[in-house]
């Protein structure tokens, strides 16, 4: 277990953690998020005992960490640094020995239990090809496994990690994560910085959001990756999603509109698919109160709207809407103050609510390929190609605000 009591650590003048404390639980996997500069490293240092706060207690194991010589230091907590590049050419096999440091006398020869943890440590990072080459041979990402390895060799109860997954390739940022997870299973505690959100997500038990040398929020991934949160520490619009695939969070960044655009208070989407789920994503870095539907359940956009908190009118795929959903519908329509028609569909019955889309501003979103587009631009007072910016498409429908029927405004994505 790490405990971490009323941390502080200035440099200079900046004070850049400020009491700050964090108990993790032995076995866990808490990965440290938060923008840059926000004390990610310096927490993980102080743990590490690399660095000494200027007050609070760090202790591991109930043991305070200022307290130990680094031999004993290095028995308890190994450390996966960011600046990986060793100043002295070593084979790799020499590189990882070196983990077992902690446990040897100064100039005894690895034991055969050393070697064991050096062969199984090369083994478990996929790096065994390596052990007889000098490490500044390496690439960036094959070396980061390396650094792994001596780590795994060092065998401690606690291991840190900074970026872990920085230098390494989507197949091998995957298998790392994996393995530091399966780590905790066999009770090791592990704190990682990490910036990519959604592996962050996928892989550890707990996130810790850093920002400006505080916690902003701790918990599972679902309770910290939520928009507001994440919105409040990186400053930026964006939007949560599950994966559709790991059933983790998921975080599009969104890029902040120029000027914010002054839309209808409530506009009603018409639509499902892709193009759907990417104008709704969109709307939602605004205050327009949004409502989708109807949409068949397991539609992307219905998920990104459940997702987004919006209201969706759900109807079964592949049937017409009976006369209950039909009225809902209209309902609907009636209560907002404009319209986007993203995609006709048979899931849409326009025909049903034409009367009500007549009384409202209304767009419509067409293929980039106009040669593709239908006579629906005709209808409408805004049209939109489906590549705009967010820019383009927000300026857009600014246009709905102004409740008139007459101009149609075509709208092209900025080059
Ligand atoms: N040795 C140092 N001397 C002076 N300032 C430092 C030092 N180390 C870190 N800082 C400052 O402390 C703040 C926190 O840095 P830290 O590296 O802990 O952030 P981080 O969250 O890990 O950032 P990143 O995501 O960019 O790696 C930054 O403003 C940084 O400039």
């Amino acid at each position: 277990m790490i405990d971490v009591d009323s941390l502080n650590v200035s440099f200079g003048q900046t004070s850049v953690l400020e009491s700050l404390s964090i108990t993790i639980q032995e076995g866990k996997f808490v990965g440290l998020v938060g923008p840059n500069g926000a004390g990610k490293s310096t927490l993980l240092r102080s743990i590490s005992g690399a660095l000494s706060p200027d007050a609070g207690q760090i202790s591991i194991d109930g043991k305070p960490i200022s307290t130990l010589g680094s031999r004993a230091q290095s028995r308890l907590v190994s450390v996966v640094a960011q600046d990986t590049a060793p100043a002295f050419s070593f084979s790799v096999r020499h590189f990882v020995e070196m983990g077992r440091t902690p446990y040897r006398s100064k100039f005894s020869p690895p034991d055969e239990r050393d070697r064991q943890r050096v062969d199984d440590a090369l083994s478990r990072t996929n790096t065994t090809q390596f052990a007889d080459r000098s490490i500044d041979e390496l690439s960036g990402g094959e070396r980061q496994r390396v650094v792994v390895a001596r780590a795994l060799a060092q065998n401690t109860p606690v291991i840190l990690l900074d970026e872990p997954t920085a230098s390494l390739d989507i197949n091998h940022q995957v298998e790392l994560l994996s393995l530091v997870a399966d780590l905790t299973a066999g009770g090791k505690t592990v704190v990682a910085a990490i910036h990519d959100l959604d592996l962050a997500a996928r892989f550890c038990d707990e996130l810790c959001l850093l920002a400006d040398g505080s916690i902003v929020d701790r918990g599972s991934p679902a309770q910290v990756i939520e928009t507001t949160a994440v919105e409040r520490a990186f400053e930026i619009p964006n939007v949560v999603t599950r994966n559709p695939v790991t059933g983790t969070p998921s975080v599009t960044a969104i890029e902040r509109p120029d000027e914010p655009s002054s839309l209808p208070d409530r506009i009603h989407v018409l639509g499902t698919g892709p193009r759907t789920a990417r104008l709704l994503t969109i709307l939602s870095t605004t205050d327009a109160e949004l409502s989708l539907g109807p949409v068949p359940p397991g539609d992307i956009a219905a998920v990104t709207a459940s997702d987004l908190d919006m209201s969706v009118q759900q109807a079964p795929a592949f049937s017409t809407l009976d006369a209950q959903h039909r009225h809902t519908l209209r309902s609907s329509i009636e209560a907002a103050d404009a319209a986007v028609l993203v995609e006709e569909t048979a899931a849409i019955p326009i025909e049903a609510v034409s009367g009500q889309l007549r009384t409202l501003p209304t767009a419509a979103v067409i293929e980039e390929d106009q040669s593709k587009s239908t006579t629906r631009e005709a209808m409408h007072d805004v049209v939109l190609t489906d590549d705009g910016t967010s820019d383009t498409v927000l300026d857009a429908l600014t246009a709905l605000s102004v409740d008139s029927t007459s101009d149609t405004a075509t709208v092209s994505p900025s080059s």
